[in-house]
């Protein structure tokens, strides 16, 4: 079994909260979610420090949480705009395995309407749902693929993306990080 961090990336609502602590619990790894820990330490809201410092300082916060958060056996949840920043996606590369959680932009869509955590998901572009869900990932899509050593079909229920995330870590070398294949796209 590995011991290097696992690194879940992927949009808004593609389950990387949800999937990353069952797989925690499946590898026995901790558990962290870069977005918990970063309003726990700025003791406020995602929306709040958007709203009063604006986006550039909530990426420098993500930065340096993703980097301070980052030990062996854990799972760790990004933020669905963490690869936006080129020093993140090298620092995911380069210090776990990076698993890319995939999903058509209806599925995200849908999950998103029906919870939306605005606290946490404050608006990107202003737009309704469904428009900016399409219009976000047509812009990271190449980056969730170029940053990520597998991807998984997020669409499908919690365990199964489980499954497929524990099939694809089992072809790692526990001392050594994946290069550049895909167990589904
Ligand atoms: N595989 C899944 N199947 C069905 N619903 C899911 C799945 N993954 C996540 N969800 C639901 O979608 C919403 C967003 O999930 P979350 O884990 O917070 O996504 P992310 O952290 O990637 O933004 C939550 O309400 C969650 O229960
Ligand atoms: O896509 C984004 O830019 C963001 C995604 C959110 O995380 P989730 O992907 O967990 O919703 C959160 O980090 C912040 O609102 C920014
Ligand atoms: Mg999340």
């Amino acid at each position: 079994m590995i011991t290097q961090p696992i690194f879940l990336i992927g949009a808004r609502g593609c389950g990387k909260t949800t999937v990353g602590q069952k797989l925690a619990e499946a590898c026995h790894f901790d558990f962290i979610d870069t977005d918990v820990t970063l309003q726990e330490r700025a003791q406020q809201s995602i929306a709040d420090i958007v709203a009063k410092e604006g986006w550039p300082a909530f990426r420098a916060l993500e930065t340096q949480t993703l980097q301070s958060v980052t030990a062996p056996q854990s799972v760790i949840a990004t933020g669905g705009g963490v690869i936006l920043a080129p020093v993140n996606r090298e620092f995911l590369r380069e210090n776990g395995i990076v698993i890319y959680l995939k999903a058509p932009v209806a599925v995200l869509a849908g999950r998103l309407e029906a919870f939306p955590e605005e606290s946490q998901r404050p608006t990107l572009t202003g737009k309704p749902i469904s428009e900016e869900v399409r219009e976000i990932l047509a812009q990271r899509d190449a980056l969730y693929r170029e940053t990520a050593h597998f991807t998984v079909d997020a669409a499908c229920e919690p365990d199964d993306v489980v499954a497929q995330i524990l099939a694809a870590i089992a072809s790692v070398q526990p001392t050594t990080v994946a290069v550049n294949s895909a167990t589904a796209d």
